[in-house]
Order: C-alpha cells, then sequence, then structure tokens
C-alpha cells in the first residue's frame, strides 16, 4: 500500500551528476513513488552559485547553506553530489546526526574516511549507499557487498576511470592530443572539478581502495593504493604496444595474496593484448573483471562517467535507502571486515616493457642482459633499432618474464648508471596475458 506522507530528499550538490538527479526525481517520479511504496519529494537543493539558472528546479528550493538545509530535521535522505572531502564529510556525518541516510557519489570521501562514515551511520541508524562512487552506471558495489559475500574473491582488475580512457582510447585510435582529448572529456562532464585527480589516477586509486575494501572485506585506504597516472603514455608507448600486439589502459589492480594473508591495490597504466576484452572498452565506458574462488569470472561492463548514467546508480541507492525506511529498517552494515595488511608494490609480480635509449656499438647488449640477470629478472624478448640520425645511438626495447617490482626497481636503476645507457624511455608493465 502507498503511504501517503512523501520522504523528502535534501540535494547537496547540482551540477553534472546532482542536476541529472534531480531531473530523473521529477520525470519518473510517479515510477519512482510505486517502487518505494511511498512519494519522494526533493526538498532542498543546496549549490554555491544561488543565482545560476538551473532547468526544472524551483528558485524557492535553491540554498547556499547546505548545514541548515541537512539540520532541518524533516529530511529523510541525503544526496550528496559536491564532491571533495570537506564540506561533504561534516555535511553527511550532520545528516546522519539528524536522522537522515544518505546516498554519495563521492569515491575520494568513501577511500579516505568510509570506515568512519559508516560507524556514524550505524550508531544513528541510518543508511550510507554509494553504488555512484564506482565505475559510473555499472551495478558493481553492491554485487561485491552482497551477491558475492558469500564467495572469495580473489583479484579485481578494470578500468574504472571514464575521462583518462576517453583520452587513452582517443590517443590511440585518432592520434589525438592529450589536452585536446582531456578538454573534450571535461566538457562531456567526465572529469572531476579537478582533472588532475583523472589523469594522476587518484580518482582511479580511491575507487580501486573502495572495491578492495568491499571485495576483500578489509580496510584499504588512499594512501595504501600504489598510484601513478597516466600523463606521461606518449605516442611512442603506443606504437611499442602496437608492436607488441598490445594496447595502452589505466588498469585498478586488486589482489589478494595467495596465501590470502594480505592485499595488494594498484593503478598504472599498463599494456594490455588486443584479445583481452579491456583493450576494446572504448570512450569513457569502464569495465571489471571480478575473480572469486567459486563463481569464477565475472565482467562488469558499461559507461563510467557522466551525469545521466552517475545519476542513475544515484538514483538505484536512493530507491533502496527509501525503500528501507519505509519498512523501517535499514540496508545490511559493514560486514565485520578483518585488517588485512596491504602489501608493498614491491611485492607484485607481473611483467614489463623497459625501453632504453642505449650507445649502439658492441657488447652493450651483454652488459644490459647482465644487469637484468643481476637483479634476477628474466628476459622474455628483446628488440634492439639503430638510430637513422647517424648519432650512434640505439632503441632497446625488454621484456621481461614475471618478476617482483622490487626486482625490476633495481634493474632500472643499475641500468641508469651505466654509461651505455643514455636513458630510460619508458617502462609499462604488461598485464592481462
Ligand atoms: N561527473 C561524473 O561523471 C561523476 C561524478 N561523480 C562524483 O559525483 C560528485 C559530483 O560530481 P559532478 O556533478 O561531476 O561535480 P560538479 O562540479 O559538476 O558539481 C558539483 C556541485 O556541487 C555544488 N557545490 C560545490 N561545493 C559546494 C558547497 N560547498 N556547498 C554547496 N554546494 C556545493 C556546485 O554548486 P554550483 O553549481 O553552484 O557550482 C555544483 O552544483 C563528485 O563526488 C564526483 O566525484 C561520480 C561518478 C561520475
Ligand atoms: N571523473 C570520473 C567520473 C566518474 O567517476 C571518471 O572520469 O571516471
Amino acid at each position: 500500500m502507498m503511504r501517503t506522507r512523501p520522504l523528502k530528499v535534501a540535494l547537496l550538490g547540482c551540477g553534472v551528476v546532482g542536476s541529472e538527479v534531480a531531473r530523473i526525481m521529477t520525470t519518473h517520479a510517479a515510477d519512482l513513488a510505486a517502487r518505494i511504496g511511498a512519494p519522494v519529494e526533493l526538498a532542498g537543493v543546496a549549490v554555491r552559485r544561488p543565482g545560476k539558472v538551473r532547468a526544472g528546479i524551483a528558485p524557492e528550493l535553491v540554498t547556499t547553506d547546505a548545514t541548515a538545509l541537512v539540520k532541518r530535521g524533516d529530511i529523510d535522505v541525503v544526496v550528496e553530489v559536491i564532491g571533495g572531502v570537506e564540506p561533504a564529510r561534516t555535511l553527511i556525518t550532520t545528516a546522519f546526526e539528524h536522522g537522515a541516510s544518505v546516498v554519495s557519489a563521492n569515491k575520494a570521501l568513501l577511500a579516505e574516511d568510509g570506515a568512519a562514515l559508516h560507524a556514524v551511520a550505524e550508531r544513528h541508524g541510518q543508511d550510507l549507499y554509494y553504488e555512484a562512487a564506482v565505475a559510473g552506471a555499472i551495478p558493481l558495489v553492491r554485487p561485491l557487498r552482497e551477491s558475492l559475500a558469500g564467495d572469495k574473491v580473489n583479484r579485481v582488475l578494470g578500468i574504472v576511470n571514464g575521462t583518462t580512457n576517453f583520452i587513452l582510447d582517443k590517443m590511440d585510435t585518432s592520434g589525438a592530443g592529450y589536452s585536446e582529448a582531456l578538454d573534450e572529456a571535461t566538457a562531456l562532464g567526465y572529469a572531476e572539478a579537478d582533472p588532475t585527480a583523472d589523469v594522476e589516477g587518484f580518482d582511479a586509486a580511491a575507487k580501486a581502495a573502495i572495491l578492495a575494501g568491499i571485495a576483500f572485506h578489509t580496510r584499504v585506504r588512499l594512501d595504501d593504493v600504489y598510484r601513478e597516472g597516466m600523463t606521461e603514455v606518449t605516442s611512442a608507448d603506443f606504437a611499442s604496444a602496437k608492436r607488441m600486439g598490445c594496447t595502452i589502459k589505466l588498469l585498478a589492480i586488486c589482489e589478494r595474496a595467495a596465501d590470502g594473508g594480505s592485499v595488494t591495490a594498484r593503478v598504472h597504466p599498463a599494456m594490455i593484448p588486443l584479445s583481452h576484452p579491456l583493450a576494446s572498452v572504448r570512450g569513457a565506458y569502464n569495465a571489471v573483471f571480478v575473480e572469486a574462488e567459486a563463481a569464477g569470472q565475472l565482467m562488469f561492463y558499461g559507461p563510467g562517467a557522466g551525469g545521466s548514467p552517475t545519476a542513475s546508480a544515484v538514483l538505484g541507492d536512493l530507491v533502496a535507502v527509501c525503500r528501507n525506511r519505509v519498512e523501517g529498517s535499514t540496508g545490511p552494515g559493514e560486514s565485520a571486515y578483518t585488517q588485512l595488511p596491504v602489501s608493498p608494490m614491491g611485492d607484485v609480480v607481473t611483467r614489463y616493457h623497459i625501453s632504453l635509449d642505449v650507445a649502439d656499438k658492441p657488447g652493450v647488449l651483454a652488459q644490459v642482459a647482465t644487469v637484468f640477470a643481476e637483479h634476477g629478472v628474466s628476459i622474455d624478448t628483446v628488440r634492439q633499432q639503430s638510430r637513422q640520425d647517424g648519432g650512434g645511438e640505439a632503441s632497446l626495447v625488454v621484456v621481461t618474464h614475471r618478476a617482483p617490482d622490487a626486482a625490476l626497481s633495481g634493474t632500472v636503476e643499475a641500468l641508469r648508471k651505466l654509461d651505455t645507457v643514455r636513458g630510460v624511455a619508458s617502462i609499462m608493465r604488461v598485464e592481462g596475458e
């Protein structure tokens, strides 16, 4: 039976995502009410610039006082789509204290302070849902938290940042420049308010921390995630990748150690074979592989950024939280977490593609090979090409077998000290084989 008192929603932020949340709440009001068992009403919208024209939003709902809005006492659910750590953290905490549940898309905050926020929510008997924080429209948080709660997830591997995938895809397929592609991604609403978060890998690292935490039932914070951005990827790297039958993607990889006693989480650009399903993930799409003991391999795929796809995930959470409210319950809280240690990047074992500028003279190849051998890094293939500019230099590309990252770092450090090695042009991990 439909209850008549509407559930009141406070929307914090009305930008790329928030404006779409408001639009869908209005246009799909009847459907949402039917699914929830009660009407939902937009009770207030907090923004920074009150004078901005916002289509479909009654001006009297708009306020710059987000704190007063979450403290009103009649708000059932706060939807936080402001972004950033503060004031979002304080506003969410205040919302719980004043009897509201929260839906958030804020991965930066959840990766930094998710555990503390969950504790406050539970203390006040409220829900905290955040499906939109990872991989846009793709249902991933709930499948990991709920559907796979009885299985043992060992690995999560994927493309979780739409902006960087859009840029890398453009660089690969149309030869577009980095800045031009970033401007386009920003105009399309994919990039963060500060796109450094995307291109330097902070956004993907925050998502990796969230994914590793829920997949392995442990606490992983942003600082635990090894991170490299994609700003140094060049057209020469793409050309090298092509020669190997690969492309380049910014990957998030979370793994449970074989003995189950620790986990790793990392974000970096990597070469992956063109035959791998992640290689054909185009534009701002995301895709995530989950490997679980009983389920085997699962793949989640879909739009990873943009107002409308992200709003879909927010609305899904809003319906779930409102249903809980109508039933007088809360959703599943945090499962009992163990604290598994997070191993350093040096322990990660993978393959590497190293591109060196070397002197083109006898014995250089042997010297380089000796350095690899001394560090216990086994070479798979070597390709040398003399430069045609008469400078007596050659380009040497070494692809290794699997080796610990620490051994590779030691190798590169030693290579840099060789007189015959003029420079290390690039180091790229090779994944997904
Ligand atoms: N864009 C995307 O594709 C995705 C975004 N997200 C996440 O969703 C959240 C929102 O992103 P997005 O919509 O792109 O961001 P925008 O920058 O487009 O929107 C931010 C909104 O928050 C408002 N705002 C900022 N600071 C305050 C404040 N102190 N008080 C009140 N309002 C404030 C802004 O007001 P005003 O309009 O006046 O400037 C704006 O309406 C972020 O956490 C982001 O990481 C998650 C998945 C995908
Ligand atoms: N900036 C993010 C938005 C979604 O999380 C991205 O590009 O993926």
